[in-house]
Parts: structure tokens; sequence; C-alpha cells
């Protein structure tokens, strides 16, 4: 598309790499581009206006986002992605997930108001399996969608059963290694591994890297994109304040404002509603013990000072 009267034109970060990334023009062509000043890094997903310079590019404006999915550990805040559509969180039955891991990736998610859709894979091991599928019960009855997913197995039927929950939608793909997450992105995007390389060469200058978040389109009509990120591990979500948290856990949220304090902490005052729900038999909301414990260790860590 041709610049505007300023030398304008439209793109999308498609990857990013340290301070420069890689921008899709509305042609399709890539280039790499660098932002103007210090400020307004933009990321993966973000609608930008570019000037071209020589054969490279500087990001002049970064469109007003819809939301951006960050995660912020306590030395620096690593923002990753903007204008979701949904998270996909891809566990496995094997190796054995992290629940606190999970959680933390859907507070991340409900925080910005990203509909988060969970899939577990690997159902071929049985018994793993469905001891895992158990586990997560406490996630289906907060009403999260899942999906059980064999992905090396039964590639074709899972293609289409994630199809039905992709199309039209830009999905962030987060999972811990050995999940599956390389598997199911090969899978939805044939040629994946090939555009990996040309994009870690391009923003690497020939050094390989897996560090750097990826876009992928799924369809030649650009309408269906995943989008890659690694780093499910230390999922800091210092950017929440504490006193947030519980609205940001759905089996939590429908006891809130009937605690005896309205500044409750949900941890130890009595008269807490949130508490007297947890094991409980009585009432519709029951919380597990697990997810209250999940809820503490979290408090208590956004708690802390953040120390830079
Ligand atoms: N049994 C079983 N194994 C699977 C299935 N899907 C993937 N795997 C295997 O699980 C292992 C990890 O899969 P990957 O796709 O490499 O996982 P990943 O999440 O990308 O892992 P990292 O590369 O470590 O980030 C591989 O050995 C896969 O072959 C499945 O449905 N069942
Ligand atoms: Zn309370």
């Amino acid at each position: 598309m041709a610049a505007d009267a300023a030398g304008l034109r439209p793109g999308l970060v498609v990857a990013g790499h340290g301070r420069h990334v890689l921008v899709e023009a509305a042609g399709g062509e890539r280039l790499i581009c660098h932002p103007r000043g210090k400020k307004n890094q933009a990321v993966v997903g973000d609608r930008v206006r570019w000037k071209l310079s020589h054969d490279e590019g500087t990001i002049e404006q970064i469109e007003p986002r819809r939301n951006l999915f960050y995660r912020q550990d306590e030395i620096r805040t690593k923002s990753f992605a903007a204008n979701l559509d949904q998270v996909l969180v891809l566990i496995a039955a094997e190796p054995e997930f992290s629940e606190s891991q999970l959680a933390r990736a859907l507070i991340a998610a409900e925080a910005e108001r990203i509909a988060p859709l969970i899939a577990l894979n690997k159902s071929d091991l049985g018994e793993a399996f469905e001891r895992a599928w158990r586990r997560l019960q406490p996630y289906r009855d907060m009403g999260y969608p899942m999906l059980r997913l064999a992905l090396r197995q039964s590639g074709a039927a899972d293609r289409e059963q994630l199809l039905q929950r992709l199309q039209g939608k830009t999905t962030l793909v987060l999972g811990p290694s050995g999940a599956g997450k390389s598997t199911l992105i090969n899978l939805l995007v044939p040629g994946a591994a090939a555009q990996t390389g040309e994009i870690s060469q391009a923003l690497n200058s020939g050094k390989h890297t897996t560090t750097s978040t990826t876009w992928y389109w799924m369809d030649p009509q650009r309408s269906t994109a995943l989008i890659d990120s690694p780093g499910f591990q230390e999922f800091g979500l210092h950017h929440i304040e504490p006193a947030r948290l519980a609205q940001l856990m759905p089996d939590l949220r429908p006891h809130l404002g009937q605690c005896r304090f309205y500044n409750c902490t949900h941890l130890h005052e009595p008269g807490c509603a949130v508490l007297a729900a947890v094991d409980s038999d009585a009432g519709s909301h029951p919380i597990t013990a697990h997810r209250h414990r999940i809820y503490r260790d979290l408090f208590e860590e956004l708690s802390q000072p953040a120390r830079y």
C-alpha cells in the first residue's frame, strides 16, 4: 500500500527480538524496523505506521491496543503480544504440568480480558492422561473451554477440532516445554519451521535464536493467526495488584463482596465468604483447597515490594 502524505505506511509486527522487530507491510512483504526513540517499544501483534529509510524502516506510531498480554518479573517487564483474541494454554499428560503455572497464565489473560482456552495433549497416554484430565476439573467447573488432543497420533482430527476454535482469530499459544507446542504449530502452519529460520536470520543477522515471539498466518487469506511465544516458566505477575487477584480467579469471584470486611484479603479474616467456600459441600461455588493455596501464594508474592 502506498505511503500517506507524511510517508507513513501501515504494518503489522510479526516478530520481535530485542529492540528491533519484523514488520509485515500491507502487501505481505516484511522488513526490519527500528523504534523511533527509546520508549514505545512495539510488540508482536501491534499495528504500526512505519517509514522507509534505506532498506529498513522506523516505527513512527503504534496504533492503540485492544489489549497487551504481558508478564512481569521482579526485574523487568516483558510484554510480548498485543491485540489478541484468545490465549491457548497447551499442557500435556506428561511431563506433568504445574497447576500454579497454568493458574498464572489464566490470571494474566483474565487481567487483559483475553479469553483463555486450555488444551490437554497426549490423550494416547491412558491413565496418565485421565489423571491429568481429573486435575483440570476445577478449571472445567470455572467454565474454561477444554480440548483433548493427541497431536502426534490424531493430527487430522485435532486439526479440525482446533480450527473450529481458532478460525478468524489471533491466538497466542503458551505451554511448558515438552507439551507439544512445536508439534501443534507444525500441524497448523505448514512451513512454520522454515519461516522461523528465515525470521531468526533476518532479526539476528544469521545467529540462530529461538527466543523471539513469532506470528504465523494459518491461511493464505491472512485471517487466522497463531503467535508462538517461549517462556511459560517464570510467569511473573508483578503488574497485578494483590487486591485485584481474587477478581481474576473465576472460582473466587462469585464470593466477592460477601465478606464481613470490605477490604478482606481472604487469607485469614473471620466472616470471609471465600474461606467459607474452600472445600465446602454447602453452596454452589466451592473452591478447592489447592486453588486457595495458589491464591495465597500469589497474593503473598505480589505483596512483596518489587526488587529492582
Ligand atoms: N505420546 C505423545 N507424545 C506426543 C504427542 N504430541 C507430541 N508428543 C511428543 O512430545 C514431545 C514434545 O513435543 P514438542 O512438540 O517438541 O514439544 P514442545 O512443547 O515444542 O517442547 P519444547 O521444544 O521443549 O518447547 C515430542 O517427543 C513429541 O513427539 C502426543 O499426542 N502423544
Ligand atoms: Zn474474604
